[in-house]
């Protein structure tokens, strides 16, 4: 059921695409609310785009999610409060929830440096190995879209990192530019002596507009930036052969449907109103300055002067907030041996115009002009998409009017997805901007339903580029896994060490005490026997005596009272012995006890060691499988770098040097 809204209702809202991922159209009771929106959260990663859809991440400002939202790694469920536009369907006391997938959310409390190595690193490396890429941030004004893309001095955004990891990541640049990218970024073109000598003039031009003080803060924040990133892992790449490399920067804004340069020097005259051109299906401003940079510094310090450019820009039209889209693009170029050998790769960091509805802002006059065209270029976006989409699900080709704005003419490669393109949408969590927020998170559905190609390195020189920082990668987590596998053997083999030196020292002293208690258990059962052989010679001696009293008694009584009290002694000596013997005999059973007691516990220690044993082992094997997937992982990477396909003729005959 297509529940997709006719475009031309703008007056409401420019975004208005049924989300697929509506879960309780028609409202449900407040009551099941809560239990409802578990059970949205459960079903996790179940309804996350596929792989070769458009990556959108969801950024949240810092601030309460409150009751309105509730959301995991992925999936954000939207509880609509009875007031708003969006509820305007339900029936009293009943409360609609919608839930959205993205390809990540990162939480109100996420940092800089997470949106940086989740979103942009990854694209970095595509970047150098030849793949063009577009990232996007998208949402209502004050949603943190500026703070994300630049940050702040204290809090450096992803065009900063980016720029530090790039210089970090190549070798070292050349101070004067040999090759220019031609604005397309099709072509290059070789540059004479005194044409490399212009362009650097340009850079320190540029530079000097600055007054000292700003420029001097400048080179203060990103000296921190790098000492504070000096600590995390770069792969870099030192030797690339013969190749020479060089990275051209651009800054361009569209502000009411008009293209500007913003590294153009203003200072109070007319900004001049760029063309879109179009070469090979490839559209570009034309005449937008392209600066030579050396160093992540130097980019750096264009960056900021051209947010110099649009701040003093959108203050002569007095604007408070970023109402146009700005694009700053970094071009890398690499030339091999021969002058065929070349590609270009762009990088564009794209921070949209806040989103806001007219109605909302009443803004009248210049303002909802402003606003309208934002609006316009974004409810143009928002088509682009949504008939994409709607195409490619239906199988069948469309026209998609692209040309129908500025943003999405300059786009149009990137949104058909041939570029890899990625979108980072903001969201602001307060409640008063929860209508606008639904709006935001509409679009993004749509966006994240775009089916994109795999993006293809353009050059096997470039993939052997790739090849090695993942060979340089690789390398790293060999070694680490190779650390973890001898950290854990060593632990191992410390567990079976003290199992055996234990099992060693257990067996030692039941050996000695069972030999201590055979030794005792002999002497005694030695004594014992040595008693009964006393009591023995005793008895044969009472036998003895007993036969002489009775062949004596008749004749001599005195002899009898003799031998009567020889025979009493011997008798009590008899029952004294008897009594010593019995004593024995209990000592030696209780010593017999714990013999037996002695020999359960060996019994219990070599039980005990048997399950150490055991358990190791299926730790080891536990050790054995993850191995194993680490190397079919590896051989997935090893299998992307091999399947790169070489740049096609038609790339390398564009070459105009
Ligand atoms: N995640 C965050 N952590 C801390 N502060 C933030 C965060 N996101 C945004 N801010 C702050 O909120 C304010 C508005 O953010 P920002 O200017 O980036 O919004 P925006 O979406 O670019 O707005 P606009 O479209 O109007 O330009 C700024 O002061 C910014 O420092």
């Amino acid at each position: 059921m297509n529940m997709e809204p006719p475009v031309r209702d703008i007056k409401i809202s420019y975004l208005r695409a049924r989300d697929p991922s509506i879960m309780a159209w028609g409202g449900m009771n407040i009551e099941n609310v809560k239990c409802n929106l578990q059970n949205m959260m459960n079903e996790t990663h179940q309804e996350n785009g596929s792989d070769n859809s458009i990556q959108v991440y969801l950024r949240i400002k810092n601030g309460e999610l409150g009751d309105l939202y509730h959301m995991n790694s992925n999936i954000l469920v939207c509880n609509i409060p009875q007031n708003c536009h969006a509820n305007r369907h339900a029936k009293d006391g009943q409360r609609i929830t919608r839930k959205f997938t993205f390809s990540r959310i990162f939480p109100p409390d996420s940092t800089q440096p997470d949106i940086f190595n989740a979103v942009v690193k990854p694209r970095i490396f595509n970047f150098i190995n030849g793949v063009n890429c577009t990232l996007l941030t998208y949402g209502a004004s004050g949603s943190g879209k500026t703070f994300t893309i630049v940050g702040s001095g204290t809090e450096p955004g992803l065009i900063p990192r980016a720029l530090e990891y790039v210089f970090k990541t190549l070798p070292k640049m050349p101070v004067v530019p040999e090759i220019k990218p031609t604005p397309s970024g099709i072509k290059c073109k070789r540059l004479t002596h005194s044409q490399s000598q212009e362009e650097v003039d340009i850079l320190y031009h540029l530079m000097n507009d600055s007054n000292a003080s700003t420029k001097q803060m400048h080179t203060k924040t990103y000296h921190t930036m790098q000492q504070r990133l000096s600590t995390e892992p770069v792969a870099t790449l030192e030797d690339v052969g013969s190749l020479s490399l060089g990275i051209w920067v651009s800054f361009a804004e569209i502000y009411n449907e008009q293209v500007f340069d913003l590294l153009q020097t203003v200072n109070g005259k007319v900004r001049k109103n760029l063309k879109l051109c179009n070469n090979n299906g490839i559209t570009f401003i034309k005449e937008l300055k392209q600066i030579y940079v050396s160093s992540g510094l130097e980019a750096y310090q264009i960056l900021q002067l051209g947010l110099q450019n649009l701040k003093y820009a959108s203050t002569s039209v007095n604007s408070h907030s970023s109402r146009s889209h700005c694009i700053f693009t970094l071009k890398l170029i690499q030339v091999g041996e021969s002058d065929n050998d070349i590609c270009v790769s762009h990088f564009n960091f794209c921070d949209l115009a806040g989103s806001e509805r007219s109605k909302k802002t009443n803004n009248v006059g210049d303002r909802l002009k402003e606003s309208n065209n934002i609006n316009n270029s974004l409810l143009v976006l928002s088509r682009c998409m949504s008939m994409m989409r709607n195409a490619q699900r239906a199988n069948e080709k469309k026209l998609v009017p692209f040309r129908e704005s500025k943003l999405t003419q300059l786009f149009q490669r990137a949104l058909c997805g041939q570029e890899d393109i990625a979108m980072i949408v903001n969201m602001n969590p307060i409640p008063d901007m929860f209508d606008e927020t639904m709006h935001v998170l509409n679009f993004s559905a749509i966006a994240k339903d775009i089916i994109v190609e795999q993006q293809l390195t353009k050059k096997d020189r470039l993939s052997r580029n790739m090849e090695k920082i993942n060979s340089e990668e690789i390398v790293e987590i060999e070694r680490l896994r190779d650390t973890v596998s001898s950290l854990i053997l060593e632990l191992q083999d410390e567990k079976m060490k003290s199992i055996e030196t234990d099992k060693e020292t257990r067996s030692y002293l039941i050996k000695e005490f069972s030999k201590m208690m055979d030794d005792i258990k002999e002497e005694y059962e030695n004594k014992i026997e040595n008693y009964e052989c006393q009591i023995e010679d005793l008895n044969e001696e009472c036998g003895r005596l007993s036969k002489k009293r009775r062949r004596s008694e008749a004749a001599n009584t005195s002899i009898i009272c003799l031998d009567n009290s020889d025979v009493g002694h011997q008798n009590l000596e008899l029952i004294n012995l008897q009594h010593e013997l019995k004593k024995m005999k209990e000592k030696n059973a209780s010593l017999e006890e714990r013999v037996k007691y002695v020999e359960e516990e060996l019994r219990d220690a070599t039980a005990e060691i048997a399950e150490k044993k055991s358990e190791i082992s299926s730790q080891a094997a536990q050790i054995i499988s993850m191995n194993e997937e680490i190397s079919t992982l590896e051989a997935l990477v090893r299998n992307n770098v091999a399947t790169t396909p070489e740049l096609s003729e038609s790339d390398t005959d564009d070459v105009d040097l």
